[in-house]
């Protein structure tokens, strides 16, 4: 679409920006609290709540305080959740069978969950790196991460996600023929309505430090994780992965880091029209959060003004550890 535009003086712009009421009717994009789709760390326990160092507001719950977040998300009207573990370390082994253990933690959590908010959307984390040894999302040998047998891996924990409840699957590993794989799984298992959100576009990014301070998984990683998440140099690569991945069966698909990243989320809305979802991670929220604590910027506006550019950018929804601060200011509960 070309912009058609006359000439100064009969073109003044600022016109529509007179007031509120031309400013509110005059804009081109909405954030909304079903764009949100909320990060929860969950850890063993009853009755804790965790801090996470880096990442000021966040915590580590145990499955019953999960249960309330998820109650307090439905409150507020927020569509989703997402449920990231720590895992024990006695239940971090090379061969990572703890991750499709139908009773890990993660299961129980998606069980509690799902009985007590039934209409919540609930997306499940597939990746083995909160039950790996080495921090790795795969099994490694001889300092290779190993595809297909990961994938073989991968489609298990899938499984036992679907089989507590699961509706959402979220495949945060970036291995080849993941959801190809675990499509058909689904589908050979009557799990055929269960959605696949994939980490299509993932690059190997260091706004992820925090997250793996939550997970445990930052002091285990050995080595880097450039073998299988994207070069933050690429872009077109980028369009292949997503077209693949959607080939393969994702019903929607992600960019991650966000801001960073806003080419790649436009890019991609222009060029395959999915269901487009970006992650604004930990290293993201980290640094808004401790800018503002500093007195540096504004959190609160600079948070609105983070996840609506999500949407200028052509996302239909953001996964934002800000999710139910956000909520509760666009339901005027703040
Ligand atoms: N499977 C790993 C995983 N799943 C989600 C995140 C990052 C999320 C965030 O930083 O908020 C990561 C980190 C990584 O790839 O090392």
């Amino acid at each position: 679409m070309r912009p058609t535009i006359g000439q100064y003086p009969a073109t003044r712009f600022r016109r529509l920006r007179k007031s509120d009421a031309l400013r509110r009717l005059s804009q081109e994009n909405a954030l909304s609290v079903n764009d949100l789709i909320w990060p929860l760390f969950v850890r063993e326990g009853e009755n804790v709540s965790e801090p996470v160092t880096s990442m000021p507001g966040v915590q580590r719950l145990s499955v019953d305080l999960i249960v309330k977040a998820a109650e307090e998300a439905a409150e507020l009207g927020i569509p989703a959740i997402c449920l990231f573990p720590y895992t024990d370390p006695d239940n971090r082994t090379d061969d990572c069978a703890e991750a499709w253990n139908p009773d890990n933690i993660a299961n129980r959590a998606i069980r509690a969950v799902k009985a007590a908010v039934p209409h919540m959307a609930l997306m499940t984390d597939v990746a083995l790196d909160p039950y790996n040894a080495n921090g790795h999302d795969g099994l490694v040998q001889d300092g290779i991460i190993l595809n297909d047998e990961t994938v073989e891996a991968l489609v298990k924990m899938t499984l036992a996600q679907a089989d507590a409840g699961a509706d959402i699957i979220g495949p945060s590993d970036m291995m080849d023929g993941r959801i190809g794989a675990m499509r058909l799984a689904l589908e050979m298992s009557g799990h055929k309505d269960v959605a696949i959100l994939s980490y299509a576009a993932k690059y190997a990014s260091a706004f992820y430090g925090p997250f793996r301070d939550a997970v445990g998984a930052g002091s285990r990683l050995v080595g880097d994780k450039n073998t299988y998440q994207m070069n933050p140099a690429n872009a077109d690569e980028a369009m292949r992965l997503i077209e693949r991945d959607l080939t393969e069966g994702a019903d929607m698909v992600m960019v991650k880091p966000g801001l960073p990243y806003l080419d790649i989320c436009r890019r991609a809305k222009d060029t395959f029209g999915a269901p487009t979802y970006a992650y604004q991670v930990s290293g993201e929220y980290a640094m808004i959060m401790a800018a503002a604590a500093n007195g540096w910027i504004d959190g609160e506006k600079i948070m609105l003004e983070s996840l609506m550019a999500f949407r200028r950018a052509g996302c239909d929804g953001v996964l934002t550890y800000f999710a139910p601060r956000v909520a509760r200011i666009l339901q005027g509960k703040a």
